[in-house]
């Protein structure tokens, strides 16, 4: 059984569609990514979820039962917004505590959920005292400590600067793993959906376009939009006879009819080596761990190949060649 269930959701404001029959179904347990460019919904479906939004058909169910005519409070969800938004004057301990009852006030909740946002010992410090990314984890704590069905976060790392955000995003994931619970992680941003979910919703003008695994994604993408949202793709247009089509690159396996095709290869698909030359080295961007490289084929074509380790000069002549399947589009 599905935990969440979300089944035809439409929402409009005026004449903006913002959820155009949303389908999603998130597993017991799962931590769902909701992936999709500023402006397609996906805050407007989380908010519908969470009920502070009402909206205009569809049904939302969390174990089983509907919720959708439900308030807020009465809906055993657990909310981590963009900013934390922590009480300023409550102590770490009273802000986790907000959300229970003197039961499970006493039962040492509390203080076993910061043990598992990693902020074991942490009750009497106040939001003030803490940084950016330890606010996140007491807001993650906050929202976990009852235990409820279901929990949404919005963008939560956003405000946290480069590094500290893989950091805190590891944490995260741990801490909802570690207490089995169910998520939905509302984000714009590519990397974080594919190394933090278990699956992946990419979401395009108020509708799920592909609902998988992130190797899935990125490897298996639904449609060509889809293949350059998630990562860096490299397009190639050629001709298709008997399941194989000439490239610059040589002949690539296709499965498709015969015909024209796009075919779709990520950079780190192109492999550097030291046969016959096939292509020159136009440019290099150098990142650290990794470089792009743009090389120029025969033909004129420019492609970009992920290379790792020390990177080519440009102008050096490199033998190219492909790693793995082109997807044929
Ligand atoms: N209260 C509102 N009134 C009018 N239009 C709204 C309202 N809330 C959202 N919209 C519109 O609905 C669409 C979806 O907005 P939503 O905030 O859900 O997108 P988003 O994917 O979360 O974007 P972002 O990543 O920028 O936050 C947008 O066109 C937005 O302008």
């Amino acid at each position: 059984m599905s935990e969440l269930s979300i089944e035809g959701l439409r929402k409009s404001f005026g004449g903006t569609v913002a959820l155009d029959g949303v389908d999603l179904h998130v597993t017991e347990g799962d931590l769902v990514a909701v992936l999709g460019p500023s402006g397609c919904g996906k805050t407007t479906l989380l908010r519908c979820t969470a009920g502070f939004e009402r909206a205009d058909a569809g049904s939302i169910s969390v174990a089983g039962k509907r919720i959708d005519h439900l308030p807020p409070q009465s809906r055993r969800i657990g909310v981590v917004p963009q900013e934390g938004a922590l009480f300023p004057h409550l102590t770490v301990g009273r802000n986790v505590a907000y959300g229970l009852r003197g039961a499970a006030r006493r039962s040492g909740r509390v203080a076993e959920v910061l043990k598992l946002v990693g902020l074991g010992g942490f009750e009497s410090r106040m939001p003030h005292e803490l940084s950016g990314g330890q606010r996140q984890r007491v807001a993650l704590a906050r929202a976990m400590a009852p235990r409820p069905e279901l929990i949404l976060l919005d963008e939560p790392f956003s405000a946290l600067d480069a590094g500290l955000r893989q950091v805190v995003r590891a944490e995260v994931a741990a801490a909802l793993r570690a207490d089995g619970a169910t998520a939905v992680l509302v984000t714009h941003d590519q990397d974080e959906a594919l190394s933090l979910a278990g699956k992946v919703a990419v979401m395009r003008e108020g509708r799920i376009i592909q609902f998988a695994e992130p190797q899935e994604v990125y490897r298996s993408p639904a449609d060509p939009w889809t293949a350059s949202f998630v990562g860096d793709a490299v397009w190639i247009d050629a001709e298709v006879h008997d399941g194989s089509a000439a490239t610059s690159l040589g002949e690539l396996a296709a499965d498709a009819p015969d015909g024209p095709v796009r075919l779709l290869l990520r950079p780190e698909q192109l492999c550097l080596g030291e046969g016959d030359p096939n292509a020159t080295v136009a440019e290099v961007e150098y990142f650290g761990h990794d470089a792009l490289v743009s090389l120029e084929f025969k033909d004129g074509r420019r492609l970009r190949a992920r290379v790792l380790g020390s990177a080519p000069f440009s102008g050096q002549a490199v033998s190219v060649t492909v790693n793995g399947k082109a997807r044929a589009f």
